[in-house]
Parts: structure tokens; sequence; C-alpha cells
């Protein structure tokens, strides 16, 4: 079964907006994993607009389940996942100034520092995964740099589904069985949902994890959290 992974930047930003403490980071975690959620994943960004490095420090305390850290592999990010030793560090191409992730690695032409840095977090015992979109040339390319998982990008997937579900979901089924035939693991995020959770699920095969941040967090201001994890995760029965 595809596992679930909450993704709290947002409870971060909400945090943030005030300076104090409220909602709490660390709380929030430790209560979606009570109401089933399978991992935690945070994105600390370089002007730590929603989740902070200290907040990854302070996570690793308390997570008890699959923590994972995403975000672009520079010195300070690469500091930070080898001092916290998370389960799983998911490496994304995005420039300091993105909004949000907006494309996967190029693994075809980053392909020696991938494999650089992913030898490092390999080397201190962390899975890696590596955020790419569906273009074969790039899963080929991913299992050249030594990662143990791909995350496909699927904000290219939530644009297209409500129009035309069938199509948009094809290359993401042939990207998830090449991966597959060549050992890699799949996970999957951006703009999953739970209008399109379920069809994905059904569509994609061999799916380890999938990471679901904004549309849940959006989800839970009118269900709850407790309710919204459940509808999440009877999307991936
Ligand atoms: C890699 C990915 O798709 C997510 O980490 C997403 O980028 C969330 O980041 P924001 O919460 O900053 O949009
Ligand atoms: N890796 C994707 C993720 O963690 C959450 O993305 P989103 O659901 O906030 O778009």
């Amino acid at each position: 079964m595809t596992r679930l992974s909450v993704n709290i930047n947002k409870i971060a930003t909400l945090r943030n907006a005030r300076g104090g403490n409220t909602p709490n980071v660390c709380k929030m975690a430790t209560d979606c994993e009570r109401f089933g959620a399978e991992g935690i994943t945070v994105h600390p960004r370089p002007d730590e607009r929603h989740i902070r490095y200290q907040d990854v420090l302070d996570l690793k305390k308390i997570v008890t389940t699959e923590f994972n850290i995403e975000g672009y592999p520079n010195k300070e990010f690469i500091d930070l996942v080898l001092s916290v030793n998370p389960d799983q560090v998911t490496l994304v191409p995005d420039p300091p100034e993105a909004i949000t992730s907006n494309a996967g690695w190029d693994t075809v032409n980053n392909k020696d520092f991938l494999i650089e840095v992913i030898s490092i977090f390999k080397a201190a015992g962390i899975r890696t995964s590596i955020f790419v979109d569906t273009n074969l040339k790039n899963i080929e390319g991913a299992k050249e740099t030594g990662t143990d998982r791909i995350e496909l990008y699927t904000e290219p997937f939530a644009t297209d589904f409500p129009n035309n579900p069938k199509e948009s979901v094809r290359l993401f089924t042939i990207a998830a069985e090449k991966a597959h035939e060549l050992g890699l693991g799949v996970n999957a995020g951006h703009d999953l949902s739970l209008e399109n959770l379920k069809f994905f699920n059904e569509n994609v095969p061999n799916l380890a994890e999938v990471s679901i941040g904004h549309a849940l967090v959006a989800d839970a201001l009118y269900f709850g959290m407790e309710n919204t994890i459940q509808m999440y995760k009877r999307q991936l029965k």
C-alpha cells in the first residue's frame, strides 16, 4: 500500500505569520502521526519562509515515523541533513527564489553533481530520492546517479487531470514502470489532492510513497486534521 507522508511546510507558514509558536510545528507533526500519517516531510527553503532549519533539528527529536527532508543540496542543506540523519532526503533542483517546486532534475546534465551529493548521503546511511519529471531520459539518468528512489513531480498531472484524467496520468504510468524496471523506488508529490489522489495511485504502479502538504492542510481547515488524514489514506487503499 502507498504510504502517506504529510508535508507540514504550510503549518510553519501559518506559525510564521505571527512570529510566535502557534500552531506548534512539532505538536502538529506528532498529531499527524497519531492520526495515521506514515511519514513527515519538510522542505526547508533558504529564506526559511516556512520550515526553519531549527524546526528540522527539533522535528528530528520527535518524529517517530519516516522523516523526509526535501531541498536543494547546497552546503547548508547538506550539513543540516547530515546533522539530522533523517530516513530519507529528497533532492529538488529549486533555485532559492522559487515560490514552490516547479521542475524536476535534468539528471543527464547534473549527473556528476548528483552522484557526488548522493554518495555523501548514502555514506551516512540516508535513503536518497531525487525529484524528476516523466522524461525517460531523466529516469534513466536518475539510475546513473546511484539514488535509491525518484519522486515524480506530479504538478503536470494535477493540472491536466480535471480535463483528461486518462491522458494526464499516461506518462506517469510509463515513468513509474521504467523506474521499477531499473530497480528504483517510486515516490510522488506536488499538488496531489483528495480529488486526484485515488486515480493517480490506481494508475501508477509500484508507488511507495506520496508526500502531500498544500491541499491536505487546506482540507484540514474544513474537515480537521484527523479526518483529513484518514480521508487521504482511504484514497490510497
Ligand atoms: C518538492 C515538492 O514538490 C514539495 O516540497 C513542494 O515544493 C513543497 O514546497 P512548498 O511548500 O514550499 O511549496
Ligand atoms: N514532495 C511534495 C510535497 O512534499 C508536498 O507538495 P504539495 O502537496 O505541498 O504540493
